[in-house]
C-alpha cells in the first residue's frame, strides 16, 4: 500500500451495547406476594465528536467501555423506581438522561427498548383457585380479583398444531386411530412459588438449593386424541354435524387452561413435579376423555440474579433479587409423558 494514500472522512459513528437483556421484579411493599415483572431487550449507543479519535487515532480516553454501559443499564434497572421502570418510555428517558448528565462529552444517546410482554395469568375462580379457566384471557383492568399476583404469560405467542397420520382400515377405508394435537411456545413465568432443593449432590454440584426462585418455561404440550373406530367418511359426515368427533376446540382450550392454572397455582418443588400435575389435570378434564396420553416438554429458562455488589447493591439472594439476566443458553430440558390408566 502506498503511504501517500488519501485519508477519507469518518462521517458517522456510534457505539454501545446491544441486546442487553434485563428482567426486573417490582414487589408491592404492602403485599410482598404481589409482583410486577418487566422484561426488556435494550440497545444503548453513544456518540459525540470527542469519540472520533478512538476511530481515527486509536485514542480510547473518551470511550466509556460497552461493558460499563451494560453495567450501567443493570444498575439503573435496580435503582429506577417501580413506576418508572415498568414503562419502557420512562425507562428510556431515565437511561438517556443518565448518560447525557454523567458524560459531558457524549452528545447523543440512542436507546432502543423492546418490551417482552408478560401478562398476568387470569384464573376463573380467583387467584388461588384450581379453576378450569377458559384458556388464555388477556389482562383486563376489570378482572383484578382473578389475576394471579406473580404468575405471567407471554400471551399470543403459543401455536396450536395437529398431526394426522392416515391409513386404510381392514376394509380399505381411510381411517385414523389417533390424532396428535398440541400446542407449543406457551411461554410462562412465575416470580415466586417455585423451589428446587433436595437434589443429588456430589463433587460436580455447584447449584445452590433454592426455596423461592423464578420459574419460566416455554411449554410444549402434545396430546394424543383417540378417534372413534369408524371410517373417516362417517366421522366427517355433515349430517351428524361432527357429533361423533371429540370436542377438539374444548380439548385445546382446556389444555391451555390446565397448563396455566397448574403453573400459576401449584407450589412447585421442581419442573418435573409441575409437569406431572399438569398431565393429570389435562387427563382428568371431563371434556378430554378422548385424550389418551399427554407429552410435555418444559425447557427451564433460567433467570440469573445480576451481581451488583460493585455498586454496593444487594441483588444476589434469589428470593430478594430484583434484576435478572435472562439466560436461555443452555437451558434445562425436562420431558414427561402421562398416560391415561383406565
Ligand atoms: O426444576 C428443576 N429440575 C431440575 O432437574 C433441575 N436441574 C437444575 O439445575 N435446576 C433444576 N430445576
Amino acid at each position: 500500500m502506498s503511504t501517500s494514500q488519501q485519508q477519507h472522512t469518518l462521517s458517522a459513528y456510534s457505539y454501545g451495547k446491544d441486546d442487553v437483556r434485563i428482567l426486573r421484579i417490582v414487589r408491592d411493599s404492602n403485599d410482598p406476594a404481589s409482583h410486577h415483572v418487566v422484561e426488556y431487550k435494550i440497545q444503548c449507543l453513544l456518540s459525540g465528536s470527542s469519540l472520533a479519535p478512538s476511530y481515527t487515532h486509536a485514542d480510547n480516553s473518551s470511550v466509556v467501555a460497552t461493558d460499563s454501559i451494560k453495567n450501567t443499564l443493570n444498575l439503573l434497572a435496580k435503582r429506577t423506581p417501580g413506576v418508572q421502570i415498568l414503562v419502557p418510555e420512562t425507562f428510556a428517558l431515565v437511561i438517556a438522561e443518565h448518560f447525557l448528565r454523567t458524560y459531558k462529552h457524549i452528545e447523543n444517546v440512542h436507546i432502543d427498548i423492546d418490551l417482552l410482554k408478560w401478562s398476568r395469568i387470569t384464573l376463573n375462580n380467583g387467584p388461588n383457585g384450581n379453576a378450569s379457566s377458559s384458556g388464555l384471557t388477556s389482562t383486563s383492568p376489570f378482572d383484578k380479583s382473578k389475576q394471579h399476583p406473580h404468575s405471567f404469560v407471554r400471551d399470543g405467542n403459543e401455536k396450536r398444531y395437529v398431526r394426522a397420520i392416515g391409513k386404510r382400515d381392514a376394509s380399505g377405508q381411510p381411517s385414523i386411530d389417533v390424532l396428535q394435537s398440541g400446542l407449543r411456545d406457551l411461554v410462562v413465568l412465575k416470580s415466586s412459588g417455585s423451589a428446587f432443593y433436595g437434589f443429588w449432590r456430589d463433587e460436580y454440584t455447584t447449584l445452590p438449593e433454592v426455596h423461592d426462585r423464578i420459574f419460566s418455561t416455554s411449554v410444549e404440550c402434545q396430546y394424543d386424541i383417540k378417534l372413534p373406530a369408524k371410517p373417516l367418511q362417517d366421522l366427517l359426515n355433515p349430517s351428524t354435524s361432527g357429533k361423533d368427533l371429540p370436542p377438539f376446540d374444548a380439548i385445546a382450550q382446556n389444555a391451555i387452561s390446565h397448563i396455566l392454572t397448574t403453573f400459576a397455582t401449584h407450589s412447585s418443588p421442581s419442573v418435573q413435579a409441575t409437569m406431572y400435575q399438569t398431565g393429570q389435570a389435562i387427563l382428568n378434564d371431563k371434556d378430554s376423555s378422548s385424550v389418551v396420553q399427554v407429552n410435555l416438554e418444559m425447557p427451564n429458562r433460567h433467570y440469573i440474579p445480576i451481581d451488583l455488589s460493585w455498586a454496593k447493591e444487594e441483588n444476589i439472594k434469589e428470593d430478594q433479587a430484583e434484576v435478572f439476566l435472562p439466560s436461555q443458553h443452555p437451558s434445562g430440558l425436562i420431558k414427561a409423558t402421562v398416560t391415561r390408566s383406565n
